[in-house]
């Protein structure tokens, strides 16, 4: 219609004949404006319309069920589930439960929130058409709270992929955490082995740094550190101007101990001994082993009083017995002490100035102390000479070899000869073997001395004989670092062989001492010795204490009887019983004898009234250079 102003409008018109009997009466008209109620219908369905749009391109399930069944469900839901177009219409929701108890459990849970009006929400596993699950997510609400017969609105939505995604970020999630938890593990575990490699290496440098330091049977500082320390001391004792003891230790006879009970009764009573010095001594002493029996203590800020009261406290401790296992040990020690700055200015003179006196307290009878003194400094600088120029005496030719005639008695013949070094220098003079020797010996000169000797005495033996002066025998002396030497057998018979002679001329002179320092061993070497055909002599013989059981089996055949013996042969009946003692007991053991030293006739008498086979001594001639002997030798065959 069209009003005046000729602005349309809707109306509704209703119109009727006043009598239908007779149209031309006319008619009514009503007419009623709805433009509003058409503008009100027209937006209605346009809400619809859009409202069914959605519905239709919504991209979750929306599904409307009354009594569970489906009412009404967009494309969406259908294809969520794998439905067709209608197919799921008026079909029970149970169709998209995994099964009965999933269903029957959703209706409990959505029945309080639907009655209350909220919306239900929750996730869940659901089933397509096929029984395939599929993890959703949704969000229902009932259509009129207050009369849930009018059904409810279903909004689902597939969340599979997100589910699949958070699961595998949890799994990432797990698997990175348990990555690190083994990352933090290994690197735990590393850095555990590395503290115990650490550990390892630092123990390892203490025991080094121990044992570089220590000495491992007493647990006392060793050479090394003895002298780190004694140096300190000395330092702070010069800066000072304070005196200072150093104190060498030796068990007087250890060696027997060891000899006797074994090295672990040797060692036990070392321990003991480490002890009592160690508690005898105040905090700043140093009390250290050299090794076997050689202890060193250093007390700074002592004098020559101070020293002397310790050594006695020493001696005393020492005195007691040591008990070890079920043996009761009864020691003594030799100590020397030497004081700073009188004895030596630095460590390695005061050591050596206590290793002087040290050894004067053994030759003074030991289980005693002494003090290095001016005439022991004396000895030690004519031994420091010494040793220098006996370096240079083989080179030289300073050494020569004289030859002392030994007798047979009976027949009143010369049957050989010892041989006997002499030293002539030409500062010195003629050094006395007595005085040399020893100095030889603790340089470690006595080896390419002896060997010199034996090769000139086998030279000799050869000269001789080539000379037509027949076999004679020569004796040479041994001394105990060349009868300790390893190879002294092979080196002997290669010379012997060098020179080509019997080897039954050579003889080699030991002393009972050296034969019973290690009885055992010097068996063994005088065997082989023997058994390359060398003759083995006692030389000394009566001054050591030979063991009747060892003289037994030592393979020597002939006894030396000591000067000290013969000397007062004529006077002392002591010593005639004891020379008498020793040619009985020879004889009926199968040895020779020979009585060395003999001066006098008197002597002789005596010893060929006893039985003694041989003899020397000045009475028969002084040792003589070898041309001397020779004439003697040629002398005696013509004669
Ligand atoms: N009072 C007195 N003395 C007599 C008499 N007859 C000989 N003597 C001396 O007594 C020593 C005997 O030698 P020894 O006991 O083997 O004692 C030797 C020996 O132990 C050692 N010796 C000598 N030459 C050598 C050697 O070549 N090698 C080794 N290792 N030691 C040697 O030096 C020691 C001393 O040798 P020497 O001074 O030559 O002294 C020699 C000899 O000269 C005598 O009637 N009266």
């Amino acid at each position: 219609m069209r009003r005046r102003g000729g602005q349309l409008f809707w109306c509704s018109l209703t119109g009727r004949l006043i009598d239908p009997a007779h149209p031309e009466a006319g008619s009514i008209w009503i007419v009623d404006d709805i433009d509003d109620r058409k503008r009100a219908e027209a937006g209605l369905a346009q809400l619809m319309l859009e409202q069914q749009l959605i519905f239709d391109h919504a991209m979750v399930g929306i599904v409307f069920l009354k009594d569970r069944r489906v009412t009404r469900c967009n494309r969406a839901f259908e294809q969520l589930f794998g439905y067709a177009p209608g197919e799921l219409n008026g079909l029970s929701s149970r169709s998209w439960y995994l099964d009965d108890e999933g269903w029957e459990q959703a209706g409990r849970d959505c029945y309080a929130p639907f009655s209350e009006g909220r919306a239900f929400q929750g996730e869940m596993m659901l089933a397509r058409k096929d029984g395939s699950p599929v993890h959703c997510e949704v969000r229902s609400k009932a259509i009129e709270p207050s009369d849930l017969s009018q059904g409810s609105i279903w909004i689902t939505m597939d969340i599979s992929a997100r589910k699949q995604a958070e699961a595998a970020v949890l799994q990432a999630k797990a698997e990175l955490e348990a990555l690190v938890q083994e990352r933090t593990q290994q690197l735990s575990q590393t850095v555990q082995a590395l503290e115990d490699k650490i550990r390892e290496q630092h123990a390892a440098e203490a025991r080094i740094q121990s044992l570089a330091h220590f000495d491992s049977l007493t647990g006392l500082p060793n050479r090394l550190l003895l002298k780190e320390r004694a140096e300190q001391a000395l330092e702070i004792a010069r800066r000072q101007g304070h005196q200072l003891a150093l104190m060498f230790l030796d068990l007087d006879h250890f060696k027997r101990v060891n000899d006797s009970l074994g090295h672990r009764v040797g060692d036990v009573l070392l321990r003991q001994l480490a002890q009592r010095l160690r508690s005898a001594l105040r905090e700043p002493d140093t009390v250290a082993r050299l090794g076997g029996d050689e202890f060193v203590m250093v007390l700074p800020d002592t004098d020559a009083q101070g020293a002397a009261h310790v050594a006695r406290k020493l001696l005393g401790l020492c005195a007691e017995p040591f008990v070890v296992e079920q043996h009761e040990l009864s020691t003594s020690p030799s100590i020397g002490i030497a004081i700073f700055p009188e004895d030596g200015q630095d460590f390695d003179t005061l050591c050596a100035s206590a290793d002087v006196a040290m050894y004067r307290a053994k030759r003074d009878g030991r289980n005693a102390a002494r003090f290095f003194t001016a005439e022991m400094q004396a000895q030690t600088l004519r031994a420091l000479t010494l040793e220098n120029a006996l370096r240079r005496a083989l080179e030289r030719e300073q050494l020569h070899l004289c030859y002392q005639p030994q007798v047979e008695l009976e027949r009143g013949l010369i049957t050989g000869a010892e041989a006997l070094l002499r030293w002539e220098h030409p500062e010195l003079g003629s050094v006395s073997p007595t005085e040399f020797i020893p100095v030889a010996e603790s340089c470690g000169l006595i080896l390419p001395m002896g060997e010199w000797v034996i090769r000139e005495a086998t030279r000799q033996i050869r000269q001789w004989m080539a000379q037509g002066l027949g076999p004679v025998k020569v004796a040479v002396n041994l001394s105990s670092v060349q009868f300790r030497h390893l190879e002294l057998p092979q080196l002997i018979d290669q010379i012997v062989k060098q020179a080509g002679i019997d080897p039954a001329l050579l003889e080699l002179e030991l002393t009972e001492g050296m034969a019973m320092l290690e009885p055992q061993r010097a068996i063994e070497t005088m065997r082989e010795l023997h058994r390359r055909g060398l003759q083995l002599a006692m030389d000394d013989f009566g001054t050591g204490y030979s063991s009747l059981s060892y003289l037994k089996k030592f393979p020597v055949y002939k006894l030396k009887i000591d000067q000290s013996f013969v000397r007062d042969l004529t006077e002392d009946p002591e010593d005639r019983a004891i020379v008498a003692a020793i040619i009985s007991m020879a004889t009926s053991l199968g040895l020779q004898t020979l009585a060395e030293g003999v001066e006098t006739q008197g002597q002789l008498d005596i010893l060929r009234q006893q039985g003694c086979r041989e003899a020397q001594g000045w009475l028969f001639g002084r040792p003589l250079r070898a041309p001397d002997f020779a004439a003697l030798l040629a002398a005696q065959r013509t004669g």
